[in-house]
C-alpha cells in the first residue's frame, strides 16, 4: 500500500515527536514548534507546571510533589494522555482549540522505522487526542532524507544516517522506498551517558545531566588545537560533598568516541543487505549525516575513515525530519509514492 503525494498534500499538519525534541509544521505557517520533549507536573494536583524548555531546567531539581517527565522514548510515544497534554500546551490553547473545531484535521506525523503495531497506534492516539481527524504516518528515515535534500524518488541510492537523541537509524533509499534499514541504540544521550562515566572513573566526580550536556556542546564547539580546559562541577562520589575539578576537552572527546563503534557496524550492516548497484551509486554521493546529534564534534570524520565513503552534514541536521515530513505537505516534493506503514 502506498501513501500518495495527493493524500499527504491534504494534511495540514506535520509533527515530528523526537525523544529529545518535538516539532510541529502548521501548513502555511512555518514550524510553530521546537522544543524539548519534556513536562513538569505536580503530583499532588495534576496541574502541568511547564513544558519544553522552562521543564528541561528543572529536571534534577524539583521537590518531591513536582515531577518532570518525558512523554516519548526512542521516538516512540510511552505516556499518552502526558504527550497529549504535552502538545496543546506547545501550541497554545488558541491553535489547540482550532484543530478540535476543524472537522477534518489531517496530519502526518514521523514514525521511527522499526515502529511496532503499538508504537505507531500510540502516535495515532496521541494526535486524534489533539483533534486530529485523520493521522498519516511516514517513515522518519524517509522524512529525513526528502529533508536533507535527497533524491529519494529517484532509481539511485541514497544513505541517510539520523542520530538522534537516544538511537540513530541508518537505511539506503531508492525509489521513495527504503531498500534496507537499521537501527542502533547510539544518540546524544548514550554519548552523555559515556563521559558521565568517564568522568566518574577519571575523576570520581558524580555531574548532573545538564551539566554533561553543557560540556558535550562546550567541546564540540571547539575546533582542533589546543582547547583549554573546562571547570566542572559536581559531587564526589566518596564523600558526597561539591567539588570542582578542570577537565580537558580533549579526554571528553575521547570518552565520546567508544560509543560510536556501534554506529559503523549498523552502516556496514545495511550495506551488506543492498544492491551492489546502489552501493555503487553511495561511492560518489556517500553519507548523508542527519539529527540533531550529527554534530558530534569527529562523527563526520570518523565515517569518513571507517567506511571511505565521503560524508556531508546536512544544512540544517537537526530538523531533517520535520523538513522532510512539511515539504510533503506544502506538496515541494516531486510525485513520489511512498510506503505506507501499516497498523
Ligand atoms: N550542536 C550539537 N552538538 C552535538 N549534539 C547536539 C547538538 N545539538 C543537538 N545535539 C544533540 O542532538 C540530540 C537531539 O537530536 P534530535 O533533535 O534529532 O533528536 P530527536 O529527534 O528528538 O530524537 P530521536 O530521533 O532519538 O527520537 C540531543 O541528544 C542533543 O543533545
Amino acid at each position: 500500500m502506498y501513501l500518495s503525494p495527493d493524500q499527504l498534500r491534504r494534511c495540514t499538519v506535520a509533527v515530528d515527536l523526537g525523544a529529545a525534541r518535538t516539532r510541529v509544521h502548521v501548513k502555511g505557517s512555518g514550524l510553530i514548534v521546537d522544543e524539548p520533549s519534556i513536562v513538569a507536573v505536580n503530583v499532588r494536583s495534576g496541574v502541568l507546571i511547564a513544558v519544553g524548555s522552562p521543564a528541561e531546567r528543572m529536571s534534577g531539581r524539583t521537590p518531591a510533589h513536582i515531577r518532570v517527565v518525558r512523554p516519548i522514548s526512542h521516538g516512540t510515544v510511552v505516556d499518552i494522555q502526558m504527550a497529549r497534554r504535552m502538545l496543546r500546551a506547545m501550541v497554545g490553547e488558541r491553535v489547540s482549540r482550532s484543530w478540535r473545531l476543524k472537522p477534518r484535521l489531517r496530519v502526518a506525523v514521523c514514525v521511527p522505522h522499526d515502529a511496532d503495531p503499538l508504537a505507531r497506534r500510540a502516535a495515532i492516539e496521541t494526535m486524534t487526542g489533539v483533534g486530529a481527524h485523520r493521522v498519516l504516518l511516514v517513515d522518519t528515515l524517509l522524512a529525513a532524507g526528502i529533508g536533507c535534500g535527497l533524491p529519494v524518488e529517484e532509481p539511485e541510492a541514497a544513505l541517510v544516517v539520523l542520530c538522534g537523541a537516544a538511537a540513530t537509524q541508518v537505511a539506503v533509499l531508492s525509489l521513495g522506498s527504503i531498500v534496507a534499514a537499521a537501527k542502533v541504540p547510539v544518540g546524544g544521550e548514550t554519548i552523555e551517558q559515556a563521559i558521565a562515566l568517564h568522568l566518574r572513573n577519571r575523576h570520581e566526580l558524580t555531574l548532573p545531566t545538564q551539566a554533561v550536556r553543557a560540556l558535550r556542546l562546550n567541546v564540540s564547539g571547539v575546533d582542533d588545537g589546543t582547547p583549554p580546559e573546562t571547570v566542572v562541577h559536581g559531587r564526589d562520589v566518596a564523600t558526597g560533598l561539591a567539588r570542582t575539578v578542570q577537565v580537558n576537552p580533549e579526554e571528553v572527546r575521547a570518552a565520546m568516541q567508544s560509543p560510536l563503534t556501534g554506529l559503523v557496524d549498523a552502516i556496514r550492516s545495511v550495506l551488506h543487505r543492498c544492491p551492489p548497484d546502489l552501493v555503487a551509486d553511495l561511492a560518489d554521493r556517500g553519507i548523508m549525516l542527519a539529527g540533531g546529534s550529527a554534530l558530534l564534534p569527529g562523527l563526520d570524520e570518523r565515517l569518513r575513515q571507517a567506511t571511505g565513503m565521503p560524508v556531508s552534514i546536512a544544512q540544517n541536521p537537526a530538523t531533517g525530519a520535520i523538513t522532510g515530513l512539511a515539504a510533503l505537505i506544502e506538496g515541494k516534493v516531486r510525485p513520489l509514492n511512498m510506503d505506507s506503514l501499516p497498523l
